[in-house]
Formats: structure tokens, sequence, C-alpha cells
């Protein structure tokens, strides 16, 4: 298989370079198919000697009978043969496809963590089961089927022009209408809308998702289907694509289809005219009758490979871009230096080369104080979270722990020390216990202590099976807060020195507000902690507050000092005491 760091190649010239993995298993697939196709040719070759011996008296029963018994053992063969060649492809195909999981497994497992946050679970799923279970497709049937496709029908006429060749060169109309109308129907035209095709059925999917999971929104708000726009648009443009593709592709293929199903029709024709007018034997023109249209069924499978390769090149291309997307740098071998202070030195960083999203950004967390990160929407607060547990590399700047710069630490040492509570609460379909554990190495006694400090172990034990209830089973609901909490107790659990909390974790649900607040003071207790905050009165203690604006820092210090000196800080102040004296 290709080396990750070529460019790869698209199209056909993509697949064929994913099935070469297996050159062996799938020449023995095609050798085989050749085969078939062969002995499939017999038993009608075999038909043709029959009628020629029972329409040519005296009648040598014993030599039709041979070729009766010829006839069956060639049928059997042939689909034999058939069968270990689809056995060959097939096992081709799944060790191909095992290949590629492992692949993008290994290369998931090298990519920034902020890559997988960005391309959301359902799209790297679909990319690893759907897109690459296409492949199968692929190799294990259109290989052997393009090789029966062309070899019977070559085979075919080679034998029909040794017996007339004037009815084989009739014979060959459909494969000539098809060799001119292949490069109509696959121009770079037709290519592309296919292509723009199979895009749309896409977004129509996706809009449908969206639409479903919208839904209490959409009825809450008035709305229909129609009415909402990101459905209905889809719909639309799938609709047109769909009109403008059968307009466009329908009159070469209707063509092909027709001429094709009544290919019989010439040979018909010119067998009469030859067998009234010029002795043709009965026997011959039977022959041609049988075989000459009978491998035109192969060449329709060849006319449908095109758009079925069109669609899996299309999901091989998506494969591709994760393959081939950048890896994050060599892993460190360092070991965390002295102490926890954290720290952002001249930080330059943007997701893509074309905006940057941090510049310049420079401060210290000193170790055991809370450093707040503010700012409007958008100035860069949850970027500057994700660069310290290194989702994402800083493309200038370090960003340090201890004095030693994340990039050069061993990933799992830089793991062990940074606990990232995320916004959103991911529970495993496992036992509530190993929710909390989460495969750290720790003691039943420690995970229980972990619950208690996160206020959760009142709540477990109401549970029918206490801590070893399996959540995602029949019956067991947590609410938001209680699933918040049981995340605070992993990080409580993993007693990392380095803290990095999304405020939003710790105080969404009023309802359980004060116990998440005991929580979080467990928690951070004598950490280096930095929270994104989203409401100012929550922070006002912190050691110190960082105001973000425009992906710069346009103000550092305590409250006090930035109600001074920070004029965006006054602002923002001003708009959080007004929101609160504003009573319905
Ligand atoms: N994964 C991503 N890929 C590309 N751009 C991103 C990504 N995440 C954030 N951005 C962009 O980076 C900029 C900073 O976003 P960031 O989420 O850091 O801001 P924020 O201050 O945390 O905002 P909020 O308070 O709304 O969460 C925004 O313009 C955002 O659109």
């Amino acid at each position: 298989m290709s080396s990750m760091k070529q460019k790869p190649k698209s199209g056909a010239a993509r697949l064929l370079e994913i099935a070469g993995s297996k050159k062996y298993m799938l020449s023995l697939s095609a050798l085989l198919a050749v085969l078939y196709a062969l002995l499939s040719l017999i038993p009608y070759v075999l038909v043709y000697y029959i009628l020629k011996a029972i329409t040519m008296p005296p009648v040598d029963t014993a030599l039709v009978l041979r070729y009766v018994i010829w006839g069956i053992a060639a049928m059997l063969a042939a689909n034999a043969f058939l069968y270990a060649s689809g056995m060959a492809s097939h096992t081709a195909a799944f060790n191909i496809l095992y290949e590629l999981r492992m692949q993008m497994a290994a290369k998931l497992a090298k990519l920034p963590l902020g890559f997988i946050n960005r391309n959301n679970s359902g799209v790297l799923k679909k990319i690893m089961a759907d897109d690459i279970e296409r492949l199968e497709n692929f190799v294990a049937h259109s290989i052997p089927d393009l090789v029966k496709g062309i070899t019977l029908p070559v085979l075919t006429l080679g034998y029909l022009f040794t017996v007339d060749w004037r009815l084989a060169s009739v014979s060959c109309i459909p494969i000539v209408l098809l060799a001119l109308i292949i490069p109509i129907m696959f121009n770079k035209k037709r290519l592309a809308l296919m292509t723009a095709y199979h895009r749309s059925i896409e977004d129509m999917n996706t809009g449908i998702v969206e639409f479903v999971r919208a839904m209490p929104v959409i009825r809450i708000f008035g709305h229909d289907a129609e009415s909402f726009e990101r459905y209905s648009g889809r719909v639309d443009s799938f609709h047109a694509m769909v009109t403008q593709w059968n307009k466009e592709s329908s009159p070469p293929f209707g063509i092909f289809i027709s001429f094709a199903s009544n290919a019989t029709l010439p040979v018909l024709a010119l067998g009469l005219y030859l067998y009234f007018s010029h002795g043709l034997q009965l026997s011959v023109l039977l022959l041609f009758l049988l075989l000459g249209v009978g491998y035109i069924r192969s060449l329709f499978s060849l006319s449908s490979l095109g758009s079925q390769l069109s669609v899996i090149s299309h999901g091989v291309k998506r494969l591709d871009e994760v393959l081939f997307s950048e890896e994050q740098q060599a892993e460190g071998t360092a070991l965390p230096g002295d102490g926890y202070d954290l720290r952002f030195k001249q930080v330059t960083f943007g997701y893509d080369e074309n905006r940057t999203v941090l510049r310049n950004v420079t401060f210290d967390v000193p170790q055991g104080t809370v450093t707040a990160l503010v700012g409007p929407s958008g100035s860069g607060k949850s970027t500057i979270a994700q660069l310290i547990p290194r989702f994402w590399d800083v493309q200038e700047g370090t960003v340090s722990i201890g004095g030693t710069d994340v990039k050069q630490m061993k990933p799992e040492a830089l793991m062990q020390l940074v606990s990232f509570v995320f916004q959103d609460n991911f529970m495993f379909r496992q036992t509530i216990y190993d929710n909390i554990r989460m495969g750290m190495d720790k003691t039943e006694a420690e995970v229980v202590a972990a619950a208690k400090a996160a206020q959760c172990h009142d709540f477990i034990m109401a549970m029918p099976l206490g801590y070893q209830t399996l959540w995602g089973a029949g019956g067991v609901h947590l609410s938001g807060g209680e699933q918040q909490r049981i995340q605070l107790a992993r990080a409580i659990l993993k007693d990392a020195p380095v803290i990095v909390l999304d405020e939003a974790t710790a105080f969404s649900d009023p309802e359980n507000e004060f116990l998440i607040q005991q929580a979080f003071g467990k928690l951070i207790k004598h950490k280096t902690v930095v929270v994104i905050a989203h409401r100012l009165s929550t922070i006002t203690n912190s050691d110190q507050i960082i105001v973000m604006e425009q992906g710069q820092v346009a103000g550092r210090g305590t409250h006090e000092e930035l109600l001074q000196e920070c004029a965006l800080y006054q602002r923002m102040w001003d708009a959080h005491t007004r929101a609160k004296s504003f009573v319905i």
C-alpha cells in the first residue's frame, strides 16, 4: 500500500493502487474468472455440435450423449471456477478492508486530537465503516466482473468468427456501439456531474439528520420541513441534480440499452437471409441466435461499472483526506520539568494556513493558581485551552509546563499532567464504576472517594446496582448535572496537576450548581488551573484574568486591576451586571 507521505492518486488509478496490495490474490481471481468465461462457452458450443449432429442424419446418439455429458461437466466446472474466483476476490477484499481500517486507526492515533474533535465522530464513522465497506464492492465484485465482462465477449466473438465471419460481424454491433457511447457517457462534464450528484446525495442525507435532530426547535418555532431551509434546500438541489443527471445521461444510455436489447434482430435478419439464399446451416443460425447476443449481458455489467466506480472513488477520496493529512510532529521524549507552572510564550496559531486565530499570545499561570480566560465569542479562549494538552500544535512560540515545551514531552507524560474537562459529557456503555475509573490504575476506595468528592456517591448508591450499574441499560438515567459530576469525579480521580476546564461544564445546571461548585472546588485545590469563563461573576476571585480579543491578549490582571485598566473588561463587566439585574 502507498506511502502516507505521497500525494494520493485519484479515481480508478487510486482504486487499483489500493487493490494492488493484494495483487496475487486478485490475479488468481482474474485468472479463475477467465477460466470460467472459457468453460461457460463450452456448453453453447456443444449445443451447436448437438444441433449439427441431429440435423444431419444418421444421428450418432452415442456422440450426442457424450456432448451432453461434456456440456454438463463444463457447466459444473465453470461454476466451480466462478465460485473460486469469487472466493479469491472476497478474500483479497476483506484483507484490504482490514488493512485500511488498521491504517486509519493508526493514522487517527497520530493526528492532532483537535482534528478528531473537528471531524465529528459521525463523519469518521462514515469513512471507517461505510466508505471502506464500499471498496469491498469494487475489489470483490467489480474486478471479477470487469474480467468476465471483457473476456466473455472476446472469446465468444473470437469463436464465432471461426464459424461464420458474416454473422459474427453483425454480432459485434453492440460492442461497437458501447465503444462509441462510453467516451460520451464518461466525458469530463458527465464525470463532474456524477461527482456533484453524489455530493448532493450526501448533503441531503446530512440535511435529513440535522432536520431530525433539530425537530424540537423546529416545532417550537412553528416551522415545518419546507420552512427549514437547510433541509428543503438540499432536497430541492438533489431533485434538480437528479433531473439534470437524467437529462444528460438518458439519451446515450437509452440508445445503448435499446440497441443491445434488440441485438438479436440484425443477427436474425442476416441469418435468415443467409439460410434461405446462401445455404447457411440451421445449426449455425441457432448458434448465433444463442451466442451472438448471449454475451451482451456481460456488457450491461460493464456499462454500470463506471457509475459504481465513481461512487467508490468519492469515498476513497474522503478516506485519503484522512490518510494523507498532516500528522502531529514526532513524539517528544522529555519528562516533565520542575513544577507545574504553565507558560504561553509568543504563541501564534491558526487551524489552517489561511487564518491566524491566536496572535503572539503570552501569559504565565503560576503553579497552584487559577487563571480565567474571558473575552467575546470567537476571541480564542477554547483554542488556548486546546493547545495545553496538545490537541493542536502551535505554529510559532511555545506552550510549556514546568519549563518543558509540551511538544518535547512524552505524550503519555503530558496526558498524565493535564486533565481537560470537556463541555460534552461523554459516558461509555459500561458500568458507572468503569466510567469513573476510565482504565486508570486506581483502587475501588479511590474511585469511591473521588465520587464522594464530586458529589456523585449518593445518586450512584440509589441506582439499582450502585457502582456496578450499566450505563445505557434500560431505565438508567442521569441528569445533565449528574453526568457533569461523573466527569468531575473522573478528573478528581486522575488528580492531574494541571486542569483545563470549561466553566460551562462546572456551572451550567442551576439545580446542581451548589453540588457542582463543591466538586469543582475539590478538583482545583492546589492545582494549576485554566478556566474558560462564560459568566464573569464566577471568576472575580481568580488569581488572574486574561482578557482575549480577536486572538490577542487585550488585558491581564485581577478583577479589580482590569476594572481600572482594561476598557474591554469594563464593558463586559457592565454588560454582565446589567444582564444580572434584568428580570422578566
Ligand atoms: N476546529 C476549528 N477549526 C477551524 N476553526 C476553528 C475551530 N475551532 C474554532 N475555530 C475558530 O477559531 C476562532 C476562535 O474560536 P474559539 O472557539 O477559540 O473562541 P472562543 O473564544 O472559545 O469562543 P466561544 O466563547 O464562543 O466558545 C473562531 O473564529 C472560530 O471560528
